[in-house]
């Protein structure tokens, strides 16, 4: 589903992942470990087509990502779900509206079908009760499902998180990170930016971390 191959990517003298390969299959959940300013952004920019590798291939689902253009570029990125540590949610506008915008991005306008699809999300994640509510009145966490929410309202194959738990304590953080694993056990492919090691240990997920310019991959225990 994702796959790097010897993938090389620099900024000017200062910044270089070398060497990089990944390989993360249909409905399999990774996290992707290193410490700040290892270059876990980059690999996710590379994912959505954001940056290009200087050498090498980042394929997703076969497609070769520095190859698309245009409407394929945009399917690409509709493809990809993508969960930020900041939610970059509308804070003025409500749950409903948040979501329902995602779909009318791409097109969709028949409102019947986009209440179906507004609501079943929101059951899943449990935001039934804030519909209605202004993001701005809402935790921390309950942010992160409207924005999880917003990622999965077109039922992409992939989800990237990055740092999704980076702004919440440890119960916020382990709630986030149980819908993920809801979500990956639903068959979508879970690739999870994040220092949060009281998620990784013991988690038994297979872990890329990078460091130095260099990625490594482990299983934790
Ligand atoms: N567009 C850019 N131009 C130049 N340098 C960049 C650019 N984007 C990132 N960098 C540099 O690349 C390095 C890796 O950044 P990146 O954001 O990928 O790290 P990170 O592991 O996600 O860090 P953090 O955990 O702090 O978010 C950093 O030194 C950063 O300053």
């Amino acid at each position: 589903m994702i796959q790097f191959y010897n993938v090389t990517k620099s900024y000017g003298d200062h910044f270089e992942l070398s060497g990089v390969n990944i390989r993360i299959a249909k409905g399999q959940f990774c996290f992707l470990c290193g410490p700040s300013g290892a270059g876990k952004t980059t690999i996710i920019n590379l994912i959505l087509g954001e940056e290009h590798p200087n050498q090498g291939s980042v394929l997703v689902n076969r497609r070769n990502v520095p190859d698309l253009r245009g409407n394929e570029l945009a399917r690409h990125r509709r493809d990809v779900g993508v969960v930020f540590q900041d939610y970059r949610l509308i804070e003025r506008l409500n749950v409903y509206d948040n979501i329902a915008l995602a779909l009318h991005i791409c097109g969709f306008t028949a409102r019947r079908e986009i209440d179906r699809r507004v609501e079943a999300v929101c059951k899943m994640l449990g935001l039934v009760k804030y519909i209605h509510a202004p993001v701005m009145q809402l935790s921390g966490g309950e942010k992160q499902r409207v924005a999880i929410a917003r990622a999965l309202i077109h039922n992409p194959p992939v989800i990237i998180a990055d740092e999704p738990t980076g702004n919440l304590d440890m119960k916020q953080s382990i709630d986030i990170f149980r819908i993920f694993r809801k979500i990956c056990d639903m068959g979508t492919t879970v690739f999870f930016a994040t220092h949060d090691n009281h998620l990784v240990e013991g988690s038994g997920i297979p872990v890329y971390r990078v460091d130095n310019g260099m990625i490594s991959y482990d299983v934790s225990p």
